[in-house]
């Protein structure tokens, strides 16, 4: 076996900020109160941000159309007005010099009328690096605990996302995303450090499986893992369990919240991520010539599955 030491993808120290908003009704009280504690966490040393999902809105599939909109792309330009949460996520990563993974909005793609739950990436520029459109949707039914069908109103993105940072590539999931190890994988495979996921776990999953999942996803590739929920609210329509997290390349929860409003914050050290691969080397003990076709449907999954 080597002994030289895997090189860090982590390539220098940050620090990590995962901000567990309380979001309402009001779209405009919500972008105020995220632009707020953006510049708290940025104040605090924060380097790298992260929003829960549809922080901007209710979580609901009644609520996505009302509460969605374009996203300026390329030489399509949209006016301010029509794009209130692009445009606070940039101006926030700018005047705050950070790198902002914007929880996700409601998208909607005019030229094809879809609507799509996506997450925005913005540079210390306020540049948009990525749009990570969420590409499992949160389509479960638990007999008399929890029905919820994004596909009713919620088209699926088709791409995995990883964005490149001065601290190494990062991978972005959406939620339910977290479930499907697949993407996760070949995010580590290509040299992410972490795995951020801003998303609402609910009240029966969230309790059994929202740490499980993380810590897996983090252990299975000795990657960070960030997990940033809305806080709970008890009058909304779709309680979130909370619980943000930060899980280390070893898997521990190394800090973590409950689930009223607040933050989880950590700084991440290159020397973890070596120490923990020098010590359990599962990266350089894959035998690919033993699963190769692990992107290949069995017979009981994809379309054909029970
Ligand atoms: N917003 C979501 O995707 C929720 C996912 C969830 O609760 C789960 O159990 O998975």
């Amino acid at each position: 076996m080597s002994t030289a030491p895997p090189p860090s993808p982590l390539k220098k120290p940050c620090k990590l900020a995962l901000l567990q908003l309380a979001s309402g009704n009001d779209k405009a009280a919500n972008l105020a109160n995220a632009r707020k504690q953006v510049a708290a966490a940025a104040a605090r040393g924060a380097n790298i941000v992260v929003l829960p999902e549809c922080f901007n809105s209710p979580y609901g599939t009644s609520y996505f159309r009302s509460y969605a909109e374009p996203i300026p792309h390329g030489d399509t330009t949209y006016p301010d007005s029509l794009t209130p949460s692009y445009t606070a996520l940039s101006t926030a990563a700018r005047e705050n010099n950070i790198y902002l993974i914007g929880g996700s909005i409601p998208e909607h793609e005019p030229a094809t009328d879809a609507l799509y739950n996506t997450s925005l990436t913005f540079s210390p520029t306020g540049a948009l690096l990525a749009a990570h459109r969420k590409i499992h949707l949160f389509d479960i039914d638990i007999p008399g605990k929890i029905r919820f069908i994004e596909s009713e109103v919620l088209s699926a993105g088709a791409t995995p996302t990883l964005i490149d940072t001065p601290y190494g590539r990062i991978g972005v999931g959406i939620c339910y995303d977290v479930r499907f190890p697949e993407l996760a994988m070949m995010a580590a495979r290509q040299g992410a450090f972490a795995m951020l996921y801003p998303g609402a776990f609910n009240m029966t999953t969230g309790p059994l499986h929202w740490e499980l999942l993380a810590r897996a996803r983090a252990v299975d590739n000795q990657v960070w893992v960030g997990m940033c929920s809305p806080a709970r609210s008890e009058e909304a329509g779709y309680t979130a369990w909370g619980h943000s997290m930060v899980v280390d390349p070893n898997g521990e929860v190394v800090a973590g919240m409950e689930e009223g409003e607040g933050y989880v914050e950590w700084e991440l050290a290159p020397e973890r991520v070596v120490e923990v691969r020098r010590g359990i080397p599962v990266t350089r003990q894959r035998r690919f010539d033993v699963y190769a076709d692990v992107a290949v449907a069995g017979p009981t999954e994809g379309k054909k599955g029970v």
